[in-house]
This record gives C-alpha cells, sequence and structure tokens, in this order.
C-alpha cells in the first residue's frame, strides 16, 4: 500500500534544472504514467521516490509520510530493472530468490514467496532456465517477479518494454496491466510512447523540461488538455492547430475572446460536401483512413472510420463535430468554449 506525492519539488544537476516546481499526486494502487520526450526529468522522479538522489527543494511523501530523511533500503520501494539486469549464470529461479536469499530468509518461507511470485506472473514452467534460453518477455516476466518477492509498497519501471518489437511491446503491457491489478500495488511506469501510457494508465503526468504540465487521466488529459503542448503529444496523427482565421472555414462560429488558434482532432473533423479544402494524400490503414489536406495553405490532418473513397486532388468541406472544437490563447494555453 502505498501513495507518493511530491510537494513542490525542484532538483538540480549542476547548470541543468532536471525537475522544476513539481507538484504530483500518485494515489495507491494506481498504475501511473510519467510521459514526455527525452531529457523532461522523468528519470529523475524515479531516482528521487527510490531515495537515490535528494531534492534540492520541496517534499516528497510515500503513504503521507516525508521520506527525506529516510535511507533507501527503508523505502521499500522497487526499481524493476530492464531484462538485461538479470544475472546470467543463474536460472530464473535462482535470479529470483536471490533478494530474499541475500536477507537471509528462512528457506520455506523463500519458496512459498517464489511460488507465489511465479504462479502469479505464470513462469513455473520457465524456472530452471538461464536467463539466455528465455524470450524478451519472459525475461521481463522472471525480472518482475524478482522485485514482487520483496514485497515492496511500490514498483518503479522505467522505459521497461521499449526494446521489444511491435508486437511484443502490445502483448507484454497489457500482461503488465494484468499484472499490476493482480498485485494491487502502485506502480509507477515511465515511457516515451504516447499509446503505451494511454492503453495503461489509469493516472499519467505529461512533462516539459522539468515541468509537470498536466496531470489526470488519459481520457481527461486526452479530452480536455490545457495546452497546445499537452493536446500535440497525446493522439495520432496528432490535433489539428490552426489559425482562428480558418474556424470559420470549418463552419466553427465564435469561440472565446482571446481565443487565437482553434485545435480539432483528426477523428473530430467531418469531411463535407464543398470546395473548402483540398486532400493531399489518402492514407487506407484498414479499419480507417487517413487524409492529408490542405486549408488555405495549412495542412491538416483527418481520420474517417473504414475506407471512404476520396482521391487526392479531390476538392471537400470540412467541418467539426459538435463540442470538439479546443481553444488556445496566444501563449498556447486551453480556453473554455463559449
Ligand atoms: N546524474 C546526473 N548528472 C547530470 N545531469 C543529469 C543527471 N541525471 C539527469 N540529468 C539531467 O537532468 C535532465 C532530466 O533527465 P532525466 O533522465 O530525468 O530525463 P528523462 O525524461 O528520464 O529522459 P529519458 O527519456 O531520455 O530517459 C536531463 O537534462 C539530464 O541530462
Amino acid at each position: 500500500m502505498a501513495s507518493i506525492s511530491f510537494r513542490n519539488v525542484s532538483k538540480r544537476f549542476g547548470d541543468v534544472l532536471a525537475l522544476d516546481d513539481v507538484s504530483l499526486d500518485i494515489r495507491d494502487n494506481a498504475f501511473f504514467c510519467l510521459f514526455g520526450p527525452p531529457l523532461s526529468g522523468k528519470s529523475t522522479i524515479l531516482k528521487l521516490i527510490l531515495g537515490l538522489e535528494q531534492p534540492d527543494a520541496g517534499e516528497i511523501l510515500i503513504d503521507g509520510r516525508p521520506v527525506t530523511l529516510v535511507p533507501p533500503a527503508k523505502r521499500n520501494v522497487a526499481m524493476v530493472f530492464q531484462n538485461l539486469a538479470l544475472f546470467p549464470h543463474m536460472t530464473a529461479l535462482q535470479n529470483v530468490r536471490f533478494p530474499l536469499v541475500e536477507r537471509r530468509m528462512d528457506p520455506k518461507q523463500i519458496e512459498a514467496r517464489v511460488g507465489d511470485a511465479a504462479a502469479k506472473l505464470h513462469i513455473g514452467h520457465i524456472l530452471h532456465k538461464p536467463p539466455a534460453q528465455l524470450s524478451g518477455g519472459e525475461r521481463q516476466r522472471v525480472a518482475i517477479a524478482r522485485a514482487l518477492v520483496r514485497d515492496p509498497v511500490a514498483y518503479l519501471m522505467d522505459d521497461p518494454i521499449s526494446a521489444l518489437d511491435a508486437r511484443l511491446r502490445e502483448e507484454t503491457r497489457v500482461e503488465l496491466r494484468r499484472i499490476q491489478q493482480e498485485m494491487g500495488k502502485t506502480l509507477v511506469y515511465v515511457t516515451h510512447d504516447q499509446e503505451e501510457a494511454m492503453s495503461v494508465a489509469d493516472g499519467m503526468a505529461v512533462f516539459e523540461n522539468g515541468r509537470v504540465r498536466q496531470t489526470g487521466t488519459p481520457e481527461e488529459l486526452y479530452r480536455h488538455p490545457n495546452s497546445t503542448y499537452v493536446a500535440g503529444m497525446l493522439g495520432a496523427p496528432a490535433m489539428n492547430v490552426v489559425p482562428m482565421a480558418l474556424a470559420r472555414q470549418m463552419q466553427v462560429e465564435g469561440g472565446p475572446q482571446r481565443a487565437e488558434t482553434l485545435g480539432v482532432r483528426p477523428e473530430n473533423l467531418r469531411v463535407a460536401p464543398g470546395a473548402a479544402a483540398r486532400i493531399t494524400e489518402v492514407e487506407p490503414l484498414g479499419g480507417f483512413t487517413t487524409l492529408a489536406l490542405e486549408l488555405q495553405g495549412t495542412p491538416l490532418r483527418a481520420t474517417l472510420r473504414g475506407q471512404p473513397k476520396f482521391t487526392a486532388g479531390e476538392m471537400v468541406g470540412l467541418t467539426v463535430d459538435p463540442g470538439r472544437a479546443h481553444f488556445f490563447d496566444a501563449g498556447g494555453a486551453a480556453l473554455a468554449a463559449q
């Protein structure tokens, strides 16, 4: 059981402000994703939770208690290292047992805990093998089991599946979600893959340059991004963000007074009869089709269901699904629609 909170935490490495006044609340038992581009401060959050680094300012709380003065070993938080961190000369079983043997735990208790972890992770049948004889996904599960036997209050993972190929990544993330729910433990998970974050997280924080730009559920952030930055980070193809001057061309009337740009997700852009925009590219992707369009020189993307019959060069009209227009001010901050 562990909730984890950051209160106005800053961390500097030399000239680099790795974290800038970060506040975060990760609730107990959450699958919480730290999401952002490289060097935005995600791994620094993990190091601070583990206690490998100390904040320069602010406070970190685990289950409501400040941990600044608590040494790493006493925090009982487990980092699940990537599969490379398994000992190659040991079998999977010896690897999983290792943290408990090191603590001189009673052998009977060790067997019970290892048996429990192996059952949860479905690795009983591969425990006799060394890591070299396991697939990437199996190694991953063994690495998780090794963390699991310690019975920590929370797990941390730093981009654990980025090295796997696309299909295995998809399988593994579904599995991680299942394991996390079964374990009933808080999992803090770093990723720079928006699809991964959206599919597994029940809470997430979007980072930019050491700052948290927004936190919430993936759905909240997708539907109500607070800025063009967050809007652009979630969703592929990315949200169309165009000058307000083009809003009328898409039948969007009004908008808040200070609005400088209009944002429309590709799936909320409707293609209608008309001659406002030119289709520049048609990309049929099976279940849906992506259109690249040009509206008065501005490129746009639309995602349509199925395989509608459009061809490059065709002129079309554009409308926006009612209630699905986003408006942003000159600084890129979201404005409430009027
Ligand atoms: N030990 C360190 N010494 C010096 N600079 C560091 C150290 N650790 C992190 N930094 C710097 O702090 C900033 C944030 O790094 P961090 O590793 O937290 O980013 P990240 O979002 O996890 O990036 P990535 O996705 O590439 O892992 C970067 O500019 C990085 O170079």
